[in-house]
């Protein structure tokens, strides 16, 4: 990433270590929110009537700055800056993940939070958009210090967050064993076991089948819908992925299950090629011991930014925001483009890559299966009643697939992109709901 890490943890003689600026106040950090801005004011002119609620959108609803102070295993104390933002709640629940990263910033979380709403929306499932995060490189803590980071910041959050309120779950660098720990601390503080505050719990604690795989699932299956109306055929078809954590791993994995063959893989750690193709299951396998898919064996070592010229049908960047800006995206040599992470492309690359043609299918339909399986997740804890894989993962494609349809009908009906399209879907929903809902006199 371009942005420069900001010191977290303690690192002078003080017991209490001082901060740097307060993320929020630093315009560089604007970024993210900025897209999402624009994004928003390009749907305008397609919302009728319901335009006039539309700066309810360009603001969240509410967002909690918390203080995250931990002992370190050394004993010196720590303080980590950790956020929980609410962007809209209109038609349900916030909902959305949590992530711990050294670049996380309010404005960041704020635009995740959004693009929340428009992706919860756009499939259809009853909750507003929410996300969090802490401003903290995870790989610098013990797995107790990380422990301690999580259970502080649930508490700190936790009077904003509940089963009703507004539903946690993984992003970049939390997993099973984080939401294990939030739920643990959220159930200790409200006196009671409250499995449906957090999503992609450990399946032996109210989780549900299938959420681990949902996001790079959805993926799949959106690329094979968006791959059906362009006419590609995804046997032999070459996709190259940039991320290999959760999203982009399994991606290949069921990518690979459909024929296509991954050629490049890019982690913070290097960038990894083959034009016959990767062995996916020995790259996990590698990076589940080394860290990164750096140094994988038969793969040739490419620089950094060589990964946009790679030749492909297929790009998923599944890593974080803003990585296909004006500087790459007229080097892409894909036909299409699948954000498997949230907000990667600018909207000025975003530009150039309709332009030429390339197909980019949005975030917020791309990436969207993880949030549905949650929704599962939170039902089946609801209802005490938890059902097997194959349905859940029949309902996703059956979500996935309808909500594609419709946003591909909405694209060529008012001959637009499909992330306008889907915007336009997701903000019809978000607006009539607060509508109907009317304003507090
Ligand atoms: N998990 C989920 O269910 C969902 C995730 N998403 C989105 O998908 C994206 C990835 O999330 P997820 O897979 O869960 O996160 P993980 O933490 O599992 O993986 C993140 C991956 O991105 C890589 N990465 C980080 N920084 C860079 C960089 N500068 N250049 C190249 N690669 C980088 C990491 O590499 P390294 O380990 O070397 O740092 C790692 O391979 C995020 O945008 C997230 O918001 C969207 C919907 C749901
Ligand atoms: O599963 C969820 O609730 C949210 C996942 C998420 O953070 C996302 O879709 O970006």
């Amino acid at each position: 990433m371009s942005s420069p890490s900001a010191p977290t943890a303690a690192t002078g003689p003080s017991p209490l270590s001082g901060h740097a600026l307060p993320s929020y106040l630093d315009p560089a950090h604007l970024g993210p929110w900025g897209d999402y801005l624009q994004q928003i004011d390009r749907v305008a002119p397609y919302l009728g009537p319901l335009g006039r609620w539309i700066e309810t959108l360009k603001r969240p609803k509410r967002s909690l700055i918390v203080d995250v102070p931990i002992r370190l295993d050394d004993g010196r104390i720590a303080h980590f800056e950790g956020y929980r933002v609410q962007h809209n709640t209109s038609r349900g629940p916030g909902k959305g993940g949590v992530r711990f990263h050294q670049d996380v910033t309010l404005a960041e979380v704020m635009a995740l939070a959004a693009w929340m709403s428009i992706k919860n929306a756009a499939v259809n499932v009853p909750y507003g958009g929410a996300k969090g995060g802490i401003r903290v490189d995870p790989k610098t803590l013990s797995l107790a210090e990380l422990e301690r980071v999580t259970r502080r910041y649930t508490s700190e959050i936790g009077l904003i967050i509940g089963p009703t309120k507004d539903i946690p779950a993984p992003d970049v660098n939390t997993n099973e064993r984080v939401m294990a720990w939030m739920m643990d601390t959220y159930s200790m503080n409200v006196g009671e076991t409250a499995t449906g505050v957090v999503t992609g719990k450990p399946i032996d604690l109210g989780g549900s089948l299938g959420r681990r795989e949902a996001t790079g699932r959805g993926v799949a299956i959106i690329c094979t819908e968006a791959a059906r109306h362009i006419g590609l055929e995804l046997q032999g078809a070459r996709v190259a992925l940039q991320g290999f954590g959760n999203v982009g791993s399994v991606s290949a994995k069921l990518l690979a299950q459909a024929g296509v063959r991954t050629v490049a893989v890019q982690d913070h750690g290097g960038t990894v090629y083959h034009g016959g193709g990767l062995d996916v299951a020995a790259l996990t396998a590698h990076v589940a011991a080394h860290g990164s898919v750096a140094g994988f064996e038969g793969a040739q070592a490419l620089p950094s930014d060589s990964f946009w010229d790679v030749e492909c049908e297929i790009m998923v960047p599944a890593a974080l925001e803003r990585q296909i800006t004006e500087a790459n995206a007229q080097r892409i040599r894909a036909r299409m483009v699948i954000e498997g992470a949230n907000g990667p492309t600018t909207p000025a690359a975003d530009d150039i890559l309709n332009e030429r043609g390339i197909l980019v299918i949005p975030d917020v339909i791309a990436n969207a299966g993880g949030v549905t399986v949650s929704y599962f997740e939170w039902v089946q804890d609801f209802s005490s009643f938890f059902w097997n894989e194959e349905e859940i993962n029949q309902r996703l494609a059956q979500i996935l697939r309808g909500a594609f349809e419709a946003i591909w009908e909405v694209a060529s009906e008012h001959r637009v992109s499909l992330r306008t399209a889907t915007f336009i879907v997701a903000c019809r929903r978000i607006l009539h709901a607060r509508e109907l809902r009317g304003l507090y006199p």
